[in-house]
């Protein structure tokens, strides 16, 4: 199967959930990223700004805030595909970049990729062994070989989880998988 249908298939999934599910899953995976070694170790995170249909992981963000950790998001740049690391000091007050999707107010301090040492990775689609299917924009396949130290953990929901996904070379791969079910190792490794 093309890309495009996998992403329509699982955006069908997504919206197949209801109200109580996302905010019980939310919160169970929320639980489960805190938890983990990743995180509490972790001195500079990255995550992002969900948008609807995307897991909720205010909740971590903030936690790691209240750690004292040194927290990004992503920054869409005027290059075509390509993103930085934006500095965000805190949830409330926040802008929206030019797809809508919620970001830090200028002036924002970038965070160099190579300090990274967790990036909580979005996505449409994922395999156990660490294969992700991102929008389309190829910002992920881009900024992660960027992130030399960092792992990349996927976040998404069950759903979301299918047996095999059709992949590009230039795909990168993330090294854990974070669903309502727990936080999974992914097999075949990524980076
Ligand atoms: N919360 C969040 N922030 C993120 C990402 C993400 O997946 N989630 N990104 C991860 O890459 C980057 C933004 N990527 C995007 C990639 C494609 C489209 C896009 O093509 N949008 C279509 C509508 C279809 C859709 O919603 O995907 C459009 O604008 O017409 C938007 C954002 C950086 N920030
Ligand atoms: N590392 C890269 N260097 C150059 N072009 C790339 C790279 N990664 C992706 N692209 C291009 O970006 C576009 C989107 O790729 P793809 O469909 O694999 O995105 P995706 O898996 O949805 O990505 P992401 O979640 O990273 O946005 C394609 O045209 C692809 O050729």
């Amino acid at each position: 199967m093309e890309k495009k249908a996998v992403r329509q298939e699982i955006r069908e999934r997504i919206q197949k959930l209801n109200q109580r599910e996302i905010h019980r899953f939310n919160r169970e995976i929320n639980s489960h990223i805190v938890n983990s070694r990743l995180f509490l170790e972790g001195k500079v995170i990255m995550g992002y700004l969900a948008e609807p249909g995307e897991v909720n992981i205010d909740q971590s963000l903030q936690t790691a805030l209240n750690m004292g950790k040194t927290v990004c998001v992503p920054q869409i740049l005027e290059a075509p595909g390509e993103m930085a690391a934006a500095r965000l000091v805190t949830l409330k007050k926040l802008g929206r970049d030019r797809y809508g999707i919620r970001t830090p107010q200028e002036p924002v301090e970038t965070i160099a990729p190579e300090d990274i040492d967790l990036v909580l990775t979005p996505g449409l689609g994922f395999t156990a062994q660490g294969e992700r299917l991102g929008r389309g924009a190829g910002y992920y396949d881009r900024f992660l070989p960027r992130c030399t130290k960092g792992v990349p953990m996927a976040i998404g929901y069950e759903v979301q989880v299918r047996k095999e996904l059709p992949t590009s070379a230039h795909d990168a791969k993330v090294r854990y998988l974070c669903t309502e079910k727990g936080l999974r190792v992914c097999k075949t490794n990524g980076k």
